[in-house]
């Protein structure tokens, strides 16, 4: 079946048939000196016939069940250019407007991108494990980002997608060891309740120091400064390479903004210089960590222990080993510090929000102590939080979905047919675009692109997914699936299809931290909102900034603007203290 053109290249191509034909009859008719227009002419028509071959050619699909494909403006290379250009906001654009297709196909060299934007199919997809894996992309990934050497690179691919009942190698290891200690279960426990404590001592710190001395900052560089400190120390000990160098924390976030340009893979130490460097430092100081043997100190977390010790088994040096902490590191902080951030500031730009969440807290999740002083000690029972505080939870969720584009993306093994109707081809890459599912009003209801802090106290109260106002009611103080022990900090929540809530991924790459990130957000954010009041730095009401999407959505967006604030010390009450 011939293929056909958009109207507005069909008359371009007949506008050329006719620019050959005059052209033809041009040369033919000048005697002498074949003048040079006529000659531009002549490339500019050759230029363009061959654009409209490409474009063609582009288009055609590799298999009849291949699904719908988007041709690139600038055929093969113009959909790489655009995520170049523009990040994840090129591919989310495009799913927008073609809400109509649940899958469509980009055309790129010598492969295809299947973009997935139905969560039917993103479920599909995450369950046709055999055939769609992420683990095969995963040596490149590591390898441009972390700098692994070749003996290290040649050991990451080593048994790396096993079927159940082969040997696994070690990125399988690692992937089962990380669910394990971070599912549901004492180890988990133990390493939340680590994480709150650690946090509780830096927050009581700064309040300590600032009672009487508030101070303007920018409330994200604020955020992510406990959250740094605190996940080095409660993962790695006290004697973690930040703490004994704090300046390698700018080193990280100068790792972390520069992921992109990393992942590019073109001379890094030239054009992502700077996380080029970062990550450097924080893999030699991660080396002088492992190779004096300071993870075996006391207050390490037992989870870095059996990491390091799965490394060793698998051939891995205690050089190159650091280079897999800086992943880890990263793991543990980037999301829960940009989460923690759009969370604060939810909260805090919504007065009446603010309030009613401070009541939920005392009344739900605070016993208050009067040890004598001026204010009462805070005993926070983190358990309680996911409970009793619907409010403060509902927000988490919400600033998760508003805040996450995140792409899951698996490499295709072999030609495969998917729900029996979508045909994708050998080495292709698919990719679940969560921006897409996230912004989807025939899941979220009309007010999908707004921020509605009690959108998913609607979604737990009805049967259907149809929230549309947000007035803010009060929920029971506590949630019945919460109650009834069922998984209520992911993606199983009620009314709305279990693939799409996106923000922790899905299916075998779901992020195995979710519960602690969750335990860790929310005891984090309490904290914040019972000790500090923050005000508009000139003034006024704060702001929420657009997040800045223009990015490669490696984590949680930032947002496109600074948010400075001033941050006073509350009178109301005293040190808090996690208890449970
Ligand atoms: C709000 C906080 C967090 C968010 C939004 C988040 C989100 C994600 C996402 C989207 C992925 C990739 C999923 C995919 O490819 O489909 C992921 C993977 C991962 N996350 Fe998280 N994460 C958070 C916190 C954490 C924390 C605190 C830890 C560890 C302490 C952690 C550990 C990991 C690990 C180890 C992986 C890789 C899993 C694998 O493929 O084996 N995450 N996370």
């Amino acid at each position: 079946m011939p293929l056909q053109l958009p109207p507005a290249l069909e008359s371009l191509q007949e506008t050329l048939q006719s620019l050959f034909q005059s052209i033809f009859q041009d040369v033919s008719n000048s005697n002498s000196n074949s003048n040079f227009a006529t000659l531009a002419t002549v490339v500019a028509a050759v230029a363009s016939t061959v654009y409209l071959v490409l474009y063609r050619l582009q288009s055609v699909k590799r298999h009849a069940d291949e699904p719908p494909v988007i041709a690139a403006g600038v055929p093969y290379v113009g959909h790489l250019l655009g995520m170049a250009l523009w990040g994840g906001r090129y591919v989310k654009g495009i799913g927008l407007k073609n809400r109509d297709k649940p899958v469509f196909t980009l055309p790129v060299p010598f492969s295809r991108i299947y973009v997935v934007t139905d969560p039917t199919l993103a479920n599909a997809v995450q369950r046709a494990t055999k055939t769609l894996s992420f683990m095969p992309l995963v040596p490149d990934i590591t390898k441009r980002v972390l700098g692994f050497d070749a003996t290290h690179d040649a050991i990451l691919r080593k048994d790396i997608d096993p079927e159940p009942g082969q040997p696994k190698g070690v990125l399988q290891d690692l992937h089962d060891m990380v669910w394990s200690y971070l599912g549901p279960g004492q180890t988990l426990t133990d390493l939340s309740l680590r994480a709150s404590r650690e946090l509780a001592r830096q927050v009581n710190s700064y309040a300590a120091d600032h009672d009487r001395d508030p101070e303007v900052v920018s409330l994200l560089v604020w955020i992510r400064h406990f959250v740094a400190v605190s996940t080095a120390n409660f993962l790695y000990g006290p004697r973690n390479p930040i703490a004994l160098h704090p300046e390698l924390e700018d080193s990280f976030w100068d790792f972390d903004h520069g992921l992109g340009a990393l992942l590019m893979g073109i001379f890094p130490s030239v054009t992502a210089g700077k996380a080029y460097r970062g990550r450097e430092a924080l893999a030699k100081a991660f080396a002088e960590y492992l190779e004096e043997s300071r993870h075996n100190d006391d207050g390490v977390s037992p989870i870095i222990r059996k990491r390091i010790e799965l490394l060793l088994q698998h051939g891995f040096s205690l050089r190159e080993a650091s280079r897999s902490e800086v992943s880890f590191l990263f793991a543990g902080i980037v999301n829960t510090a940009t989460t923690t951030f759009w969370v604060v500031l939810h909260l805090f730009a919504r007065p009446d929000l603010l309030n009613y969440v401070r009541a939920e807290l005392l009344a739900g999740a605070i016993t208050e102590l009067d040890m004598g002083g001026e204010k009462p000690t805070r005993l926070l029972d983190q358990e309680a939080l996911k409970t009793n505080c619907p409010t403060l939870m509902s927000v988490f969720r919400e600033s998760l979905r508003v805040g996450s584009d995140f792409y899951s993306t698996r490499l295709v093994k072999t030609d495969t047919l998917l729900s029996g109707q979508y045909f994708f081809a050998k080495d292709s890459v698919v990719q679940i675009a969560g921006g897409v599912i996230h912004a989807d009003t025939g899941i979220w209801g009309a007010s999908a692109d707004k921020f509605d802090p009690v959108r998913f106290i609607k979604l737990q109260q009805q049967p259907s997914s149809s929230a549309s106002s947000t007035t803010l009611t009060r929920a029971s103080s506590t949630s019945s699936s919460a109650s009834s022990g069922k998984d209520t900090e992911n993606e199983k929540v009620k009314g709305v299809h279990p693939a799409a809530f996106r923000a922790f991924g899905g299916g075998k790459t779901l992020c195995p931290g979710r519960h602690f990130a969750t335990h860790e957000i929310l005891a984090f954010v309490a904290m914040i909102v019972l000790t500090v009041d923050l005000e508009a730095e000139g003034g006024g009401k704060i702001v929420v900034p657009e997040k800045e999407d223009g990015v490669m959505p490696v984590h949680i967006l930032e947002p496109k603007r600074d948010v400075r604030v001033k941050v006073r010390v509350r009178k109301d009450g005293g040190e808090v203290v996690v208890v449970r």
